[in-house]
């Protein structure tokens, strides 16, 4: 999984916000199901015993933006309370005071539940204020939620844009589990289809004929399509609105080459009870008037059974009939019987939906199955091929591609040659031998020669902070490019706002510094980035724009690639303000959208963008999960130790 988890950070005395999905159904007050709340507690048993103060969010039901007292999670608190065997705290607040002072009180190992997210309007709204709030109560933010994972709501999705966003265990296994069912799904790739809702199923029929070889249509769905195939269905509940897609699909299923197979008989009934008169009917013969179908027949057992017989892959998504009722339950129950049968030969089995869970957990086959997902409506939406947003929200590994990472420290005016010299000896034996990125250290000019001494004999590089385009000559107060090289620098800051700002450089000069470098061989950092002004009149995209034209102007393909450009937002320069990073995500792929439009894609693959401002091992961690972010230019945070943390948070994000 591409997915950072609960197991790559640090949880110690850390205080973790984990979003959990504890909407378990309930009855009079009282929990009938609690399958939803066990299957959290590996999650939240990690985080305790690490020594995390631990802070839970959940929905219950539809509350509908308001307190109502029987969408209360103080049960689901009491009942978590009996499984972790451990006291949990709940305050009946969502946000606020109450809330903020019942996490101060928060220690190591203990666990708090705050009421029902729903009870806030913002929610499901995905109001980014509310998502702040509870942002704000913590370092880190798990989610562990899978059957949410397709609703963009603020505990869930809101809140990943403030602080960092991990998967947990269980949601986790999840994507594992579904992945298999869509990403190169093991064959023969069996999917059982029935239950009731035939327009909720219908968009997941259209994507696993794309990679099914066979669906099996049982439950109430069979009846729309028999019904589109002509055939009598009496009172059998079906879909009037669906029947033409039902043709449609069992089209596109025979131009595929997929078997669509339908049942051949039906146990019928005229009430929907227990102990009435039953029989089996042939499809073929047809369901008179007044009795309806309600479950698969003997010989459909059968024939279900022998398409799912030598089955690798098995995703099964409502029951066969209505097995609620024990009359009704044969053909569930079978094909259950079947499904954990081909598991035990090693087939992949994942059951998906409330009532096939239910069923399953019904005839105790549970354990005999690979998986049954918590989501209903989230794993059929995963199934679609869909991207949940409360999937995509979660931070993501990076894996090692054709850009470089890189980890730059400009210590501007700071430090003499001696504390230099102190600090280099640090880093060496800290970062010297980092495999998986580089590392750039640019002192002043005085220090350059010794910095380069200092890690000559590791993976540290050196940068100039600044350089003139002229080779040499009468230019008071600068230095040229060859000078630097015959120092062994190989890279050079160029353009930084500072340089912009206060010393009067220009687009032009720029341009001139990156071609005289790329000339002498130098990597160019070249920086852009716009004003508080400009951001606040909208320009920041035309700001960009300009300065990357203007920057690389007249410069060939294969030297742009060779630049590491840093976006570096004027605003967010030693002010302690630091984009979020989805503003630095966004302007990083438009910086990227641009080169590809001013060169090509490779271009555009092969720029290391880096990011500035204010960048601190707090908000790191969010930044460089995002896709476009190749690491930092680190200002403030360069001249310390937290360098090195900064180097250790870029080591667990790369894979
Ligand atoms: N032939 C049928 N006629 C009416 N209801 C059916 C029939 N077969 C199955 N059902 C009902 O379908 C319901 C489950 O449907 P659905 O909600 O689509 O499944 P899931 O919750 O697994 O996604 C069950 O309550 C079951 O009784
Ligand atoms: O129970 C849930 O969905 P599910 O019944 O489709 O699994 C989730 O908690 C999401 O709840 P929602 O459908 O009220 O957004």
């Amino acid at each position: 999984m591409d997915k950072m988890t609960i197991k790559d950070i640090e949880l110690k005395g850390k205080k973790v916000i984990m979003r959990v999905d504890f909407n378990v159904p309930m009855k009079d007050g009282v929990i009938t199901n609690d399958k939803r709340i066990k299957a959290a507690l590996p999650t939240i048993k990690h985080a305790l015993n690490e020594g995390a103060k631990v802070i839970l969010l959940s929905h219950l039901g539809r509350p509908k933006g308001e307190p109502k007292p029987e969408f209360s999670l103080k049960p689901v608190a009491e009942r978590l309370a009996e499984l972790l065997g451990q006291e949990v705290k709940f305050v009946p607040e969502v946000v606020g005071d109450e809330v903020k002072k019942a996490v101060d009180e928060l220690k190591e190992g203990e666990v708090l539940v705050l009421e029902n997210t729903r009870y806030m309007k913002g929610e499901t709204k995905n109001d980014p204020e509310l998502a702040k709030q509870w942002a704000e109560l913590a370092d880190i933010h798990v989610n562990d939620a899978f059957g949410t994972a397709h609703r963009a709501h603020a505990s869930n999705v809101g809140i990943a844009q403030y602080i960092p966003s991990v998967a947990g265990f269980l949601m986790e296994k999840e994507i594992k589990f579904l992945s298999k069912a869509t990403a190169n799904p093991e064959k023969p790739y069996v999917v059982i289809l029935g239950g009731a809702k035939v327009s909720d199923k219908i968009g997941v029929i259209t994507n696993l004929l794309e990679v099914a070889d066979k669906i099996l249509i049982g439950g109430a769905m069979m009846f729309t399509f028999l019904k589109a195939l002509g055939k009598e269905i009496g009172s059998s509940k079906f879909e009037e609105d669906k029947v033409d897609l039902a043709k449609e699909l069992l089209e596109k299923a025979n131009e595929k080459g997929v078997e669509l197979v339908l049942p051949v008989d039906a146990v019928i009934a005229q009430k929907l009870e227990a102990g009435v008169e039953k029989k089996v009917v042939k499809i073929e013969d047809g369901i008179e008037d007044g009795w309806m179908g309600l479950d698969i027949g003997p010989e459909s057992i059968e024939l279900f059974k022998s398409k799912l017989a030598g089955a690798k892959t098995v995703v099964w998504n409502g029951p066969m009939g209505v097995f609620e009722i024990d009359d009704f339950a044969t053909g569930t129950k079978e094909v259950a019987n079947m499904v954990a049968e081909i598991t035990d030969e090693g087939a992949i089995t994942i059951i998906g939906g409330g009532d096939s869970a239910a069923a399953i957990e019904k005839f105790g086959l549970e354990r005999k199955v690979s998986h049954v997902s918590t989501g209903g409506g989230a794993s059929l939406e995963f199934l679609e091929g869909k991207e949940l947003p409360g999937i995509a929200s979660i931070a993501s590994k990076k894996k090692i591609n054709k850009r470089k990472y890189i980890l730059a420290g400009n210590w501007k005016m700071n430090k003499t040659n001696l504390e230099a010299a102190e600090f280099i000896s640090k880093l060496t034996a800290k970062i010297g031998k980092e495999k998986k990125f580089e590392v750039v250290i640019a002192p002043t000019f005085l220090a350059l020669e010794k910095a380069v001494d200092l890690t000559a004999s590791t993976n540290i590089n050196v940068a100039a902070q600044n350089m003139h385009f002229e080779d040499k000559g009468a230019f008071t107060g600068e230095v040229s490019a060859d000078m630097l090289k015959s120092l062994g620098v190989n890279y050079v800051i160029l353009g930084h706002s500072e340089r912009r700002n206060i010393f009067g450089e220009t687009d032009e000069i720029i341009n001139k510094k990156i071609k005289k470098a790329l000339e002498k061989d130098l990597t160019p950092i070249f920086c852009i980035g716009e004003k508080l002004e400009e951001r606040e009149k909208d320009l920041t995209f035309n700001v960009i724009e300009k300065q990357v034209k203007e920057g690389l102007y007249g410069i060939e393909k294969e030297d742009v690639k060779k630049i590491v450009i840093a976006y570096e937002p004027v605003w967010a320069i030693g002010t302690g303000k630091v984009a979020t990073p989805e503003q630095a995500e966004e302007v990083h792929a438009y910086i990227r959208k641009l080169l590809s439009e001013m060169f090509d894609e490779d271009v555009a693959e092969s720029v290391t963008i880096l990011y500035g401002g204010s960048v601190k091992p707090e908000n790191y961690f969010g930044l460089f999960t995002k896709p476009n972010i190749d690491g930092g230019l680190v200002g403030g945070a360069s001249l310390k130790e937290s360098f090195i943390d900064l180097a250790d948070i870029m080591r667990t994000i790369i894979v």
